[in-house]
């Protein structure tokens, strides 16, 4: 049965078996899938899923995913240095990290994602942009959209409307990007500026763009009529009638085994952890009691863990020892605020009933939080 030379090592249930049989039996096949979930970790899981159980030598396979706001970097980012992490946390806009390379991008529900999985062999990202490009001038045949030699998409030859990532396994591949349809342009640069300071780091940096909406240029391409016309034109190039296949990424009987994969991404130590080593130098100033104390503060973070810290300050102020107790209390410890505000709490609690001290380690606690 075809099923079966679709499938290497899984079994997919009766409702994936019926619409792959309706793509017929022809060696060039292309199977549109669309998500339901808006949640990030959870389409990022099916892109891993679809990476490591879909036999991809006869057939292609095209997923269509939106999500509710998130910042997402590419696998060897920093977020510190990506993107404004208090401002997100403040509005509640998410942060993952994703299994491809490349810069960090805003999505919302106004923002589409496509992501074109293929043979490694037949992995062409200009093809696929070609794709999206031919779709989007069926909806608006003046539209001005071309694609760049690092294949993000440009409007009217300035405004990005697409950037692109790509993952190459040993045998398949996938390429995905982004479409900017009409997410939230006030939003979107206000979180990816980093306010922090003083990191030292060799992840790869993003390239920003000005960037656009294409509802903005013309007000019927949304999000629903844009990925309704790639789909058309996915369908068209491999003869298929236009046959969208809605997805639930959290049902095991299609995915089985997604439930870890989606844990995993959302794990702290796969979003923060996998940051490069990176240092960070910067010197801050404390007004405490009529006084300016200047610091200097260099750590060294590894796998997001403080692998070294040191405070230089005015021993008048803060004591060589009490300074020590700080910085030791925080090397090996991760590099993330709620960890920082438990371990100065107990440091705290068991110190003497030494008020002063107490006050100035806190004072310090949120200097250093403020840089998390
Ligand atoms: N959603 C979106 N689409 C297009 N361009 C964006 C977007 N968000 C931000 N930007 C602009 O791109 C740069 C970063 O460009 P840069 O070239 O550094 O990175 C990228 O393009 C990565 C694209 C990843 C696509 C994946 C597809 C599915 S999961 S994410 C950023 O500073 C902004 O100026």
């Amino acid at each position: 049965m075809l099923i079966q030379s679709t499938l290497k090592r899984i079994r997919l249930p009766v409702s994936f078996h019926t619409s792959v049989v309706k793509f017929g039996s022809s060696v060039r096949q292309g199977l549109i899938l669309q998500s339901v979930s808006n949640n990030v970790y959870e389409n990022l899981a099916v892109e891993d899923w679809i990476h490591d159980h879909m036999n991809l030598e006869e057939k292609n396979v095209l997923f269509l995913w939106r999500n509710s706001p998130t910042v997402v970097i590419g696998r060897h980012q920093n977020p510190w240095k990506e993107c404004n992490l208090h401002l997100m946390r403040e509005k509640g806009i998410g942060l993952a990290r994703r299994r491809s390379g490349g810069g960090t991008v805003f999505h919302d529900l106004g923002n589409v994602n496509l992501t074109f999985f293929t043979s490694k062999k037949k992995y062409d990202r200009m093809e696929n942009l070609n794709l999206v490009i031919r779709a989007l001038k069926e909806l608006e045949p003046f539209l001005n959209v071309q694609a760049t030699q690092r294949y993000d998409l440009l409007l009217d030859g300035k405004y990005k409307i697409s950037g692109t990532a790509s993952k190459l396994g040993r045998t398949v591949a996938y390429h995905h990007c982004t479409l900017l349809c009409d997410a939230d342009s006030s939003i979107l640069p206000l979180v990816l500026q980093s306010p922090y300071t003083g990191i030292q780091s060799n992840a790869t940096p993003s390239v920003p763009s000005l960037v656009q909406n294409l509802s903005q240029a013309h007000s019927s391409l949304t999000c629903e009529t844009v990925m309704d016309a790639v789909a058309k034109e996915y369908s068209f190039e491999y003869d298929n009638k236009p046959h969208v296949q809605v997805v639930d990424p959290t049902d095991e009987t299609i995915f089985p085994g997604i439930s870890q994969k989606k844990q995993d991404l959302c794990t702290w130590e796969w979003i923060y952890g996998k940051t490069p080593k990176f240092d960070i130098v910067t010197s801050f100033q404390i007004f405490h009691e009529d006084s300016v104390i200047d610091v200097k503060l260099t750590m060294a973070i590894k796998n997001g863990c403080i692998e070294s810290c040191s405070i230089v300050l005015p021993y008048q102020w803060l004591s060589k020892g009490q300074c020590d107790e700080l910085q030791n209390i925080l090397v090996g410890s991760k590099f993330c605020s709620s960890e920082t505000v438990f371990l100065v709490s107990t440091l705290i609690r068991t110190s003497p009933q030494d008020y002063e001290v107490q006050t100035k380690w806190n004072i310090l606690c949120e200097k250093l939080i403020s840089i998390m």
